[in-house]
């Protein structure tokens, strides 16, 4: 769905963020020029393989890329302000307050000599200042009891909490200062498979509770189409297509989006996971035109040259691939199409 037709507004206006390292030998483009919006309410999901830029997608979004890395381009809107414009101090502010991250292996990045109950007064009163230790204590309380944890945690220091309870605490941590826009990075990776759902559903409930949008990044599709609403499916530092969950599922049009679905295991039917090769080209060197045409089934020799513009192919999708193209009355054509029935 484009802008004009989706009717709820947007909260997060990416633009043209682009963010490389500095290495020995060149710089490497791990996020090349991205676009997308993140409407109110919404869960975005952000997949792609290892290594496509999506921490450092996140990263950048909240302004936090330190050295080797550097922002080269790119406007980050939100609510009226262009992150990429503010002082350290008022990102400082909007931080955990309108932004907030749950990191990756955000139960690693819990202080183990502070007790749980600490942390979280830490974030809140850092941010709003002293408050008294019976409020605080209710707020705490009130926040485990949205993520589902026992009040006798209070007392009790991450080491003494499984995976799942300590995933719970950082959700708690993200939510404490009612942001408008959370960004969960591979936040239940580290967990095995049933801790992972739970959290999940966690993840969910508070979504659902406090209206707040998200961002959630991850490679594993299943668990992406029970939770988010649109996929931006990410290659080599570009989004190559952000659609609808049914119609990324049901229709993907970019041939990466293709190969990621049919990759996806399924209960049912064993096949071969067709992502094996890894991105093939030096992300400090990538080639002209599209950013996957060493890889695509479907190359032609305007990809070779040309990088494709991202463009509606249905009303909840977008895709960045020659393959479509827009006629004079705004309808779609599959260029296959043309070549299988001329
Ligand atoms: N400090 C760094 N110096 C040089 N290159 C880096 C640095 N950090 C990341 N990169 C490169 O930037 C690219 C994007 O990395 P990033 O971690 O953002 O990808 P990702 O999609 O989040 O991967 P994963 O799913 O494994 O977390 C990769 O090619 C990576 O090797």
């Amino acid at each position: 769905m484009n802008e004009a037709e989706h009717e709820q507004n947007v909260i997060l206006d990416v633009e043209d963020l682009r963010v490389y390292y500095e290495t020995p030998k060149g710089d490497v483009l791990a996020v090349d020029g991205i676009d997308f919006v993140l409407y109110e309410g919404e869960t975005l999901g952000l997949v792609g393989e290892s290594g496509c830029g999506k921490s450092t997608a996140a990263m950048g979004i909240l302004q936090l890329i330190t050295p080797p890395g550097r922002i080269v381009s790119g406007e980050v809107w939100l609510d009226g302000d262009n992150l990429l414009d503010l002082s350290e101090e008022e990102l400082r502010k909007r931080r955990w307050t309108k932004l907030a991250l749950i990191p990756q292996g955000a139960m690693n990045s819990l202080n183990p000599t502070m007790k749980i109950s600490a942390q979280i007064k830490d974030v809140i009163e850092t941010h709003e200042g002293r408050q008294s230790s019976e409020k605080l204590k209710k707020r705490v309380l009130e926040l485990f009891s949205m993520v589902g944890l026992p009040g006798r945690i209070y007392n009790m220091y991450p080491h003494e909490l499984s995976g799942g309870m300590k995933q719970r605490v950082c959700i708690a941590m993200a939510i404490a200062l009612n942001p408008n826009v959370i960004i969960a990075d591979e936040s239940t990776s580290a967990l095995d498979v049933v801790v992972q759902r739970v959290v999940a559903q966690t993840m969910l409930r508070v979504k659902e509770m406090l209206g707040v949008s998200m961002i959630m990044i991850g490679h594993d599709m299943g668990l992406m189409a029970q939770m988010v609403d649109r996929i931006a499916v990410m290659y080599a530092g570009h989004i190559v297509e952000i659609s609808g969950v049914q119609e990324l599922f049901h229709n993907p049009g970019h041939p990466y989006s293709q190969l990621l679905i049919e990759s996806v295991p399924s209960l049912t039917e064993r096949k071969p996971l067709k992502i094996t090769e890894g991105i093939t080209h030096d992300p400090r060197n990538p080639p002209p035109g599209c950013i996957f045409q060493l890889r695509c089934p479907f190359v032609m020799d305007e990809c070779r040259r040309i990088p494709p513009p991202m463009i509606n192919i249905a009303p909840n999708q977008q895709v960045a691939c020659h393959l479509y193209k827009e006629q004079p009355d705004g309808s779609i054509i599959d260029v296959r199409d043309i070549a299988t029935n001329p």
